[in-house]
């Protein structure tokens, strides 16, 4: 392992790794301006994440500067392949992973992604799904026994959320997903989200950058990571991430709970306590197990690992470099 406090960015021969410390990693970010409000920081970031201006300007300026090379090189590099089979030369959506633990705050990454992307000449048309949408419907979880099992990687429809990743970086000029609801806890029945042909589609979920599975005959098939250009591991300490899960479920009493359809209308009126004890239990049984064996495994395969401290501020960034 290297070390992770030096001042400057670590790396060696033998490592495919260059790490960085957050001021190491705020010293990228010279030339790359910062086009956010905190206005437009504090509608982006989710429950109960305290991500503001000066952790935009800090992280996600330079993860912006450090996007443009990789889209403008990907741009380049597709092109010139086009030209060299003789085939016209389209445009290709650029495609980022974001994954990472429940309650690690990957919607707000994703988000502030989202708005940073759009601001740039380039990339002005840049959509965001989150792959809940895929979840199958609660009833279809019950008939598979799965409804205890929600964000394991049985509980998506795989072959449609691939499907959909296939045809947007194929070029397809409208493809629709499904819509989740956190409220009702289901998706919604007759809405999809519709994405026409993007610059940019950012991929976010807890499994996006799970292997493909291997196929009855031995071979295995694709993977949605299979077409990501470039993608973000957000990670944390488990038990900080439980923290932040907890706390999000007290506060989520006085709001979606607390909504007539909420699926979890009846945890609004829960005192502290008892709060305290039901989140508990759900992250134990469902989303601690589903991350150490289904997410954290895949941290590995990210090209950047975006690492939390326990006050929500990222602290050390790994960016794979070969
Ligand atoms: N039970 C819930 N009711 C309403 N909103 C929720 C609920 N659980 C999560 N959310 C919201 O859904 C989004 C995704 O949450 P989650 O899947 O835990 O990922 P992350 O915290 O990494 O973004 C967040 O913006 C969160 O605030
Ligand atoms: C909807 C989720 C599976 C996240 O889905 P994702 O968009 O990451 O695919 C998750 O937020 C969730 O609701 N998990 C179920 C256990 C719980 O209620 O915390």
């Amino acid at each position: 392992m290297v070390a992770v406090h030096s001042p400057r960015p670590t790396t060696s021969a033998a490592n495919p790794f260059v790490e960085f410390d957050r001021a190491s990693w705020s010293r990228l970010a010279a030339a790359t301006p910062l086009p956010l409000t905190t206005a437009d920081v504090v509608n982006l970031r989710g429950l109960g994440d305290p991500v503001d201006l000066a952790e935009v300007d800090v992280v996600y300026r330079p993860l912006s500067g450090l996007l443009q090379l990789y889209a403008a090189a990907t741009g380049a590099l597709h092109r010139a392949t086009s030209t060299f089979l003789g085939e016209r030369a389209t445009r290709t959506p650029y495609v980022i992973g974001v994954a990472g633990s429940v309650a690690v705050g990957k919607s707000s990454t994703a988000r502030l992604l989202r708005e940073l992307l759009r601001r740039w000449p380039q990339t002005p048309r840049v959509e965001l799904i989150t792959t809940d949408g895929f979840l199958y419907p609660n009833a279809e979880l019950e008939r598979r026994g799965l409804l205890e099992r929600k964000g394991f990687p049985e509980s998506y429809d795989r072959r449609a959320l691939l499907r959909f990743v296939a045809e947007v970086k194929g070029g397809a000029s409208e493809v629709s997903a499904p819509l989740y609801d956190h409220v009702t806890y289901d998706i919604v029945r007759g809405r999809r989200q519709v994405v026409h042909h993007p610059d940019v589609l950012i991929v976010e979920g807890l499994n996006v950058l799970a292997p493909a599975r291997a196929t009855a005959d031995g071979t295995s098939s694709l993977a949605v990571s299979d077409f990501f250009d470039f993608s973000i591991y957000v990670d944390a300490r488990t038990q900080d991430i439980k923290r932040w899960y907890v706390e999000r479920f007290l506060k989520l009493r006085r709001t979606a709970f607390a909504q007539p359809d909420s699926y979890f209308r009846r945890y609004a009126d829960l005192d502290d306590a008892a709060a305290v004890a039901k989140a508990g239990a759900i992250w134990d049984s469902i989303n601690a197990p589903n991350l150490a064996q289904n997410i954290l495994p895949t941290r590995g395969r990210a090209t950047l690992v975006l690492r939390k401290s326990e006050d929500h501020r990222m602290h050390r960034m790994r960016l794979r470099k070969l």
